[in-house]
């Protein structure tokens, strides 16, 4: 239910118009006078209306009053002060903007005069307009131009436009007279966005409408044309009030209310009372004269306040036809494919621009992973180069430190070499009539003493050649020494600069690196190289300590040789005691028990193997695989292993070789002018670890190397000898085994032999008790001997059948080279030999343990396997003093034991 609503305004009056006879008198208001401002009167009046309008309901505003009482001026305004038109249609489009989310506004205008009773369109002024009513009572107007507009300027523009068709004429009372009613249009046409069969459309009017101003004949003074304007503005004013007093009856008494009196009436038939809000803006004059105007200005609008209207909202439920239906579907279709279209644009163009971005990013990862590649393989070329080079370097450095060693060991070699001949000098010095009759003592019972010895005898003491060659390899070895610091220095210097290039490679591949796999595997890579060089560097640390336990080994090794001839002395001197019956001090017997008790419990022996054991375990500790094993050393424990099983089987029956003193076989000592001259007579190699290692042990262990002897570390060299012999030879074990056959009958045949010597000069032995000279061997043994040699027996059966000539001929030489060795057999020799001679020689021989120890000369003629050790071993040591020391032994033991068994 709507409210019509009327607002009159005092207006200022102003000075009459002046009335002037030519024109029409021209009203003047006196503006400063106004009370109300236009902003005022439109938020009070008009504003509220503008929210029923989008929501389909119709308003309508008018202006009403005399002439010249400022009705255009409050509808249209001016540019410095819109008035009503402007600023409704500006707050319209605001309230329009903010609810356009949900709902879409079609806003729509028209403008439209009521001149003389004609309906003119404003924006399109070509014709006249009529008015039409439908069958629902509502009026259209037929032919009238609506224009579309999305905003409030458009419309103003419109307004211009229209005002500017619109009849404007100046009259007495107004200078500016509208001569017609103008009505301002607009409709708004709400609806929801969404698509639906049954849509629901709002729309709502709103009328804005400047009406003529009412005037009086008298006071206008129009004739003519004006007149007549006047009277129709008149007439349809005063339809407008017969209107409005009919709307305005209340109840029954309201009478018909004739709108068809005038086009304006029938206009705003709806505005006045129907469906409509309505605001009636009465206009007045202040001027007195106007007074009558005013009142009957009041009067209606005091009655318009009194209209009730009943005011709906205007929806239209659009029932679409087929081709509607139609209509919409094609459209939605059209809709549904340009979205697709769109849609599909959209992901053609998303596809081209991945395309190029995976492009582009694939173009400058390939640069960058080509560029990676390159890098990273340069890199790793230079850090295993560096590698490579750290692992040269200490290769090299453990060669060098292995030539130390040897350096070291060949020097102190050559030192005790000099002490002991300046010990030995020094004693002479010290006591030179003992040392002669010693000597001579010697010389008497050695009928083949060497060089030295006469020279010793002469008592002049020059210094011996092979102090010399010592005093020269020691010079060299120093030098070589010095040469061999000098090199380690610069190449740790070396190693040390290439460890820092390493590291800073090593630094420098995660920067260059991006991909994780590749930082791991070179990391990796880099962990591997890092492990070789640290499995060098324990190499070398277990080769040093290898190098050790061999020197170790050498030493003890040699003791028990040592301590093994020792113990064959001992019994053979304790023999000769018991069997001559020789008096011995009360000390030297308790000495012997001792040592007796000593042998029987075999401690020495248990301490040896015990040694062996540990030495093999802490060996097994150092050297955990064959790769990691330095050639030499791996030889060198070969042969010390053998050594060792050789020796525990065969100690107790073969003396073994026992040489302190040797002329040097080294590399270095091999260019010295002193050992030039004694290297044809060199028979034994400084130490085994030389002999091992030197390109000179090579050359002896060759068939071909004559007065060289196998390796002291091989405890049974002639079991040596009888291999390499057999492997040069090429005999087969069948061979082999007939030559065993034969020569234990050999054997037989010697010591038979030996027996009958040895019986028939029994009584001779005994007379020669007395002469500690007297181990000469008789002239008959001395052919025993020397044909005993089982090669005298052999020659028959044996070297015609198995073996070349020239094995005959290497046996022969047997005695030369045998005295070329004594010539430089050891100082325990020296000293020993003579003290067993002493005592005169007993056909029985045994020691305490039971066990038979012979010359090896003596086994050899009594065993198969001996003498091929023997036809092998032609430069063997032994067969010379077995001439001189060991004939009482022969015929010995021929009585005891079966030597062939
Ligand atoms: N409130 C106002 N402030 C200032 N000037 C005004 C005001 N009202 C009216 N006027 C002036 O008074 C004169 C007459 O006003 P206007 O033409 O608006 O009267 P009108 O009622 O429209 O007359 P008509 O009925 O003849 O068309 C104009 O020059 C107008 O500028």
């Amino acid at each position: 239910m709507g409210a019509f609503r009327q607002q009159a305004y005092n207006v200022a009056p102003g000075p009459p118009h002046n009335k002037s006879s030519e024109g029409p008198s021209v009203q003047q208001t006196d503006h400063s006078c106004l009370l109300l401002q236009i902003e005022e009167v439109y938020v009070s009046t008009t504003k509220s209306l503008i929210e029923g309008v989008i929501s389909g309901y119709n308003a309508t505003v008018f202006a009403y009053g005399p002439t010249g009482t400022g009705k255009t001026y409050t509808m249209l305004g001016l540019d410095s002060e819109p008035g009503i038109y402007i600023r409704t249609l500006n707050d319209l489009f605001r309230a329009i903007e903010v609810s356009s989310n949900s709902l879409d506004y079609t806003v729509s205008m028209s403008y439209l005069e009521i001149y003389n009773e004609i309906i003119r369109d404003l924006l399109n002024p070509a014709g006249v307009l009529e008015l039409r009513e439908d069958a629902k009572g509502n009026i259209q107007i037929a032919g009238i131009t609506e224009f579309s507009t999305s905003n409030a300027e458009e419309i103003m523009e419109f307004l211009r436009k229209g005002n500017k068709q619109r009849t404007q004429e100046p009259t007495a009372a107004n200078r500016t007279s509208s001569r017609s009613h103008a009505v301002l249009q607009v409709t708004v046409k709400q609806k929801s966005k969404g698509k639906d069969i049954n849509e629901e459309v709002c729309i709502g009017k709103l009328f804005m409408v400047d009406l003529a101003g009412s005037e009086r004949a008298s006071q206008t003074r129009h004739c003519g044309k004006r007149m007549k304007e006047g009277a129709h503005i008149n007439l349809s004013l005063l339809a407008l009030g017969n209107c409005i007093n009919a709307l305005s009856e209340k109840g029954g008494n309201r009478t018909h209310v004739n709108f068809r009196d005038s086009k304006l009436t029938r206009l705003l038939k709806d505005s006045l009372g129907g469906n409509s809000r309505t605001v009636m803006i009465a206009h007045i004059s202040p001027a007195s004269t106007s007074f009558e105007e005013s009142r009957a200005t009041l009067i209606y609008a005091y009655r318009a306040k009194n209209i009730k209207t009943r005011v709906k909202r205007n929806l239209q439920n659009v029932s679409y036809h087929i081709a509607q239906y139609t209509s919409i579907i094609s459209d939605l279709r059209k809709e549904i494919e340009h979205l697709e279209e769109k849609i599909k644009q959209q992901e053609r163009e998303k596809k081209a621009e991945r395309t190029n971005v995976s492009n582009i990013q694939g173009g400058v990862l390939g640069k960058a992973s080509s560029y990676s590649r390159e890098q990273m393989s340069i890199l790793r070329e230079q850090l295993i180069s560096a590698f490579k080079e750290q692992m040269e370097m200490r290769r090299s450095l453990l060669q060098l430190e292995n030539t130390n060693i040897e350096l070291h060991i060949d020097t102190s070699r050559h030192l005790i070499t000099i002490a002991d001949w300046e010990q030995d000098r020094a004693r002479h010095d010290k006591k030179p009539g003992q040392k002669i009759k010693r000597d001579k003592t010697a010389e008497n019972r050695l009928a083949d003493s060497t060089d030295e010895e006469n020279e010793e005898e002469d008592g002049s003491s020059p210094e011996p050649h092979e102090v010399t060659v010592a005093r020269e390899e020691i010079s060299m070895l120093l030098a070589e020494q010095i040469k061999n610091a000098s090199l380690k220095a610069e190449l740790e210097k070396r190693l040390s600069n290439t460890k820092l290039k390493a590291s800073q490679l090593e630094r420098l591949f995660p920067k260059q690196i991006s991909s994780e796999e590749q930082q791991e595997v070179l990391r990796l890579l880099c962990r591997v190289h890092e492990l070789e060089v640290e499995n060098t560097e324990l190499q070398a640390k277990a080769l040093c300590k290898e190098n050790l336990l061999c020197q170790k080994d050498f030493v003890i090794l040699h003791y028990q040789q040592h301590r093994t001839l020792c113990d064959e002395i001992i019994q053979q001197q304790q023999t000769l005691i018991e069997d001559y019956k020789i008096h011995v001090p009360e000390s030297l017997e308790r000495l012997y028990q001792v040592h007796s008790l000593e042998v029987e419990k075999g401690t020495l022996n248990r301490l040896q193997q015990f040694q062996f054991v540990i030495s093999n375990t802490l060996r097994d500790c150092l050297v955990s695989g064959e790769s990691f094993q330095h050639p030499n050393i791996k030889q060198l424990e070969k042969a010390v292993a053998e050594s060792r099983k050789s020796f525990h089987s065969q100690a107790k029956l073969e003396l073994p070789l026992v040489r302190i003193k040797s002329n040097s076989d080294s590399k270095t000592s091999g260019s010295t002018p002193a050992l030039l001259q004694t290297r044809p007579n060199s028979s034994v190699s400084p130490t085994t670890f030389n002999l091992l290692r030197t390109p000179t042990f090579q050359r002896q262990n060759t068939p071909a190397g004559k007065g060289n002897f196998p390796s002291l570390l091989s405890p049974n060299p002639l079991e040596a000898q009888r291999r390499h012999s057999l492997s040069v030879k090429g005999l087969s074990p069948e061979l082999l085994e007939e030559i065993a056959v034969e020569t234990k009958s050999i054997s037989l045949v010697a010591a038979r032999r030996r027996l009958r010597i040895l019986r028939s000069e029994s009584s001779f032995l005994v007379d020669e008790r007395k002469s500690p000279t007297s181990l000469d061997p008789s002239p008959l043994m001395k052919k025993a001997v020397s044909n005993d040699n089982i090669l005298a027996a052999l020659q028959l059966k044996t070297e015609k059948s198995f073996f070349p000539s020239k094995f005959h001929r290497d046996h022969r030489t047997e005695i030369p080279i045998g005295r070329r060795y004594t010539k430089n057999r050891s100082r325990s020799f020296e000293t020993i030999f003579p003290e067993i001679s002493k005592p005169k020689p007993q056909n029985h021989h045994s020691n305490k343990l039971g066990i038979l120890s012979y010359p090896k000369t003596t086994l050899a003629a009594l065993n198969s396997k001996t003498f091929l050790k023997l036809k092998g071993a032609v430069t063997h040591p032994i067969s010379v003093p077995t001439t001189a020391v060991f004939k009482p032994h022969l015929g010995q033991h021929s009585g005891r034991r079966d030597f062939i068994g």
